[in-house]
C-alpha cells in the first residue's frame, strides 16, 4: 500500500525531464494536449505514441526558444514545476549555455566578403578550434570578427550548425514593395477566412521575424492550411515573394490559390520554369527545376526578395537543394509538416532559414475539429500457392529482396482483401507503389488509375473527377502523391516502396481533411505475410504510431465475417 502511495507521489506530475535533455510526457496528466503543445515552445517533438510523448531539449528548440523571449530561469522553473523528478544540474547549465547562444553570433556583409561576429572573443577562439571553419577562414580583423568569402555563406551556416553555434545572417536584401491584399470572399465566390491557429502561426512569424535576421520556421501538420499561412504573412509584408515548392503540381496549386484568394493581377503571378521568363512579384518555382538548371537558379539568385517561401521546407537539407538557401531575401520562411529526414539532417533547415516560431501538433488539431480522427488497419494476408512458390524460389537462388519484395506486392490473396474493403457508398482511393500493379486492379476492378505513364492531362483530369464527385474510386501510384484528393473516406494500400515512412505518411495525409459527413477516415494497408513487405511494414507501422495513430491487426477472416469500415 504504501509502495503504491509513493508510485503514484513519483508520478503525481506529468513530466519526467532526463539530464540528456529528453522531456516525457505522461499524457494522462495532459488529456487535453496543452501541455504538449507546450513543449512545442521550447522543445523538438520527437514522438507522440498513445502513454507516454517524448520531446527533446534540443540545443536549436532552445535557441529559439531565447529568440522568442524565453529565458533560460522560466523555462527550468517552468520544467521544475511540471516534472516529477529533480531537474538535474548539468541539465540546467547545458539550457542556459544554449540559451545564451542566441544573439551572440551575427553574419553581415563586409565589403565583398561575409563578417561573422561574436559578443565575445572566447566564441571565436571556440569556432578557430575547429580546423573545417578555421581553414575557411579569409581574416581575423579583430578578436570578435573572422571574415569569410561570401560565397562559402551556406557551408559556413553548415559547418557552425555542425557545431552547434548559430549566427543570426543579417546579410539580408531589402526586397520590393507589393501590393497585395487577402480577400474575404475569394474570386470563386466562397467566404474565407484563416482560421485561428493559422493567424497565429502567421503573427508568430511576423512578430519575431527581425530577431533572427528574417528567417523562420512554421511546423505544422498536412492539410492544416500551410498555403494560407504564406498568403497572410505576403500580405503583411508586401513584398515582392519567391515561393519554392516540392513538384510542379503543388507550384500550380499555389499559384491558383493565389489567383483565388487575393486581389493580385493574374499577370503578376508567374509559374517560373524557363530562364528566358522575366520574374513577377510572385514568382513560383520548383526545387526539381532550380537544382537541375543553374542559370535559372542565378536567374533567381540575382534578384532583391523581399520574401522567400519554401514550402515543404524538408526538401531544403538535401545536397541538391541546399543552394537554394543562399538565394539573397530581406525575409525565409520555412513551411514544413515535419522535419524528419531519413538522413537525420532536417533539423540544418534551422541554421539554414531560422528559429522554429511555430509548430501545432496534429493532435491539438485533432481536438478541434479541424484533422479528422484516422483508423488505421493492418490486412495480413498469407502468400496465394503460386506466390509462395515463386517467393521460395527466389530466396533460394539468389535471395533478390527486390525481386522479393515484388512478389510480396502482386500477391493474388490481396484482391480478396480488397473486395471486402472496397465500398460503392465510400469515397476509395487505393495505393500502389508498382505501376502495373495499380493498372491491374483498374482493369480487373474498372477503377480509374492514375499512373506515371498516363498523360498529365488525363492524369489531372480524373483527379477533378474524383474531386467531383463524378467517380467514388481510384487508384494511384507515386505521381498521385502530388494530388489533394478531396472528401476521402477510405485509403487503402496494396504495395509499397520498402520501408518508407514517408510514404506512409504521406498517404495517411490523404484522409487527413476532415471530410464532409465529419466521419473518421479509414487507412488500411494490405499486407503479405512471412515475407519482406511484412517486416518492412513493422517500421512504417511505428513510424505512425509515434505520431499518435492506432493500429488494428486484421485477418482475411475478420473481413469476410463482418462489416469493418461502420
Ligand atoms: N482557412 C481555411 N478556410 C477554408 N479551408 C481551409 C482553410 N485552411 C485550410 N483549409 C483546407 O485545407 C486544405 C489544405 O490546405 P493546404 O494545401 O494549404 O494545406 P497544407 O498544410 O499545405 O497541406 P499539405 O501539407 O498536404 O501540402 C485546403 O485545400 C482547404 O480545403
Amino acid at each position: 500500500m504504501k509502495e503504491k502511495r509513493r508510485v503514484k507521489e513519483l508520478y503525481h506530475k506529468p513530466l519526467i525531464v532526463h539530464r540528456n535533455g529528453k522531456v516525457f510526457l505522461i499524457q494522462d496528466h495532459d488529456p487535453y494536449g496543452h501541455l504538449a503543445q507546450k513543449l512545442t515552445d521550447f522543445a523538438d517533438m520527437i514522438k507522440i505514441p498513445e502513454g507516454v510523448s517524448t520531446f527533446e531539449l534540443s540545443s536549436y528548440a532552445l535557441w529559439s526558444a531565447a529568440a522568442k523571449g524565453y529565458n533560460a530561469k522560466n523555462l527550468c522553473s517552468f520544467l521544475k514545476d511540471n516534472a516529477c523528478n529533480t531537474l538535474d544540474s548539468t541539465l540546467e547549465s547545458m539550457i542556459l549555455q544554449n540559451m545564451r547562444q542566441y544573439n551572440s553570433l551575427k553574419l553581415f556583409r563586409h565589403g565583398k566578403y561575409l563578417a561573422l561576429q561574436a559578443v565575445r572573443p572566447e566564441i571565436i577562439l571556440e569556432i578557430l578550434k575547429d580546423k573545417p571553419l578555421e581553414k575557411k577562414v579569409v581574416k581575423k580583423i579583430n578578436d570578435c570578427t573572422l571574415l569569410f568569402n561570401a560565397s562559402e555563406k551556406v557551408e559556413l551556416k553548415k559547418q557552425l550548425f555542425k557545431k552547434e553555434f548559430f549566427a543570426i545572417d543579417s546579410t539580408n536584401e531589402m526586397g520590393k514593395e507589393l501590393d497585395i491584399n487577402l480577400l474575404n470572399i475569394t474570386r470563386r465566390g466562397q467566404e474565407f477566412k484563416l482560421r485561428d491557429y493559422q493567424i497565429q502561426a502567421a503573427r508568430a512569424f511576423l512578430d519575431n521575424k527581425d530577431k533572427a535576421g528574417g528567417g523562420g520556421i512554421v511546423i505544422m501538420p498536412p492539410r492544416s492550411g500551410k498555403t494560407f499561412v504564406g498568403f497572410e504573412i505576403i500580405g503583411n509584408l508586401k513584398l515582392n515573394t519567391l515561393i519554392i515548392t516540392e513538384n510542379h503540381s503543388s507550384a500550380t496549386s499555389w499559384k491558383e490559390e493565389v489567383l483565388d484568394k487575393t486581389d493580385l493581377a493574374e499577370e503578376s503571378i508567374l509559374l517560373y520554369n524557363s530562364n528566358q521568363q522575366g520574374l513577377e512579384p510572385i514568382t513560383i518555382t520548383t526545387y526539381p527545376y532550380l537544382s537541375a538548371n543553374s542559370e535559372a537558379f542565378e536567374h533567381l539568385a540575382a534578384q532583391e526578395w523581399g520574401l522567400i517561401i519554401y514550402d515543404d521546407a524538408h526538401k531544403l537539407p538535401a545536397k541538391k537543394n541546399m543552394a537554394t538557401a543562399d538565394i539573397p531575401s530581406k525575409y525565409k520562411l520555412a513551411l514544413a509538416a515535419t522535419l524528419a529526414r531519413s538522413d537525420e539532417q532536417g533539423t540544418l533547415v534551422y541554421a539554414l532559414i531560422g528559429p522554429k516560431w511555430y509548430e501545432i501538433l496534429p493532435q491539438t488539431l485533432r481536438g478541434l475539429g479541424y484533422l479528422s480522427n484516422i483508423d488505421c488497419a493492418e490486412v495480413k494476408v498469407p502468400l496465394s500457392e503460386k506466390a509462395k512458390e515463386e517467393y521460395t524460389y527466389i530466396e533460394m537462388n539468389g535471395n533478390d529482396h527486390k525481386a522479393l519484395r515484388k512478389v510480396a506486392a502482386e500477391n493474388d490473396k490481396k484482391k480478396e482483401a480488397l473486395v471486402h474493403l472496397i465500398k460503392p457508398q465510400k469515397r476509395t482511393a487505393i495505393a500502389s507503389y508498382y505501376k502495373e500493379l495499380a493498372k491491374q486492379i483498374g482493369q480487373d476492378y474498372q477503377i480509374d488509375y492514375v499512373t506515371g505513364e498516363i498523360n498529365p492531362k488525363i492524369r489531372l483530369n480524373l483527379v477533378e473527377k474524383f474531386n467531383t464527385e463524378e467517380i467514388n474510386c481510384l487508384v494511384f501510384t507515386l505521381v498521385g502523391e502530388q494530388f489533394n484528393l478531396q472528401n476521402l473516406d477510405v485509403l487503402i494500400a496494396i504495395s509499397y516502396q520498402g520501408g518508407s515512412a514517408r510514404e506512409e505518411y504521406l498517404r495517411l495525409g490523404k484522409l487527413m481533411e476532415v471530410n464532409k459527413k465529419g466521419t473518421n477516415g479509414w487507412f488500411f494497408s494490405i499486407i503479405s505475410t512471412e515475407t519482406l513487405e511484412e517486416s518492412d511494414y513493422k517500421g512504417r507501422r511505428r513510424s505512425l504510431i509515434n505520431y499518435g495513430y492506432r493500429f488494428k491487426i486484421l485477418e482475411l477472416k475478420d473481413l469476410e465475417e463482418g462489416e469493418i469500415i461502420s
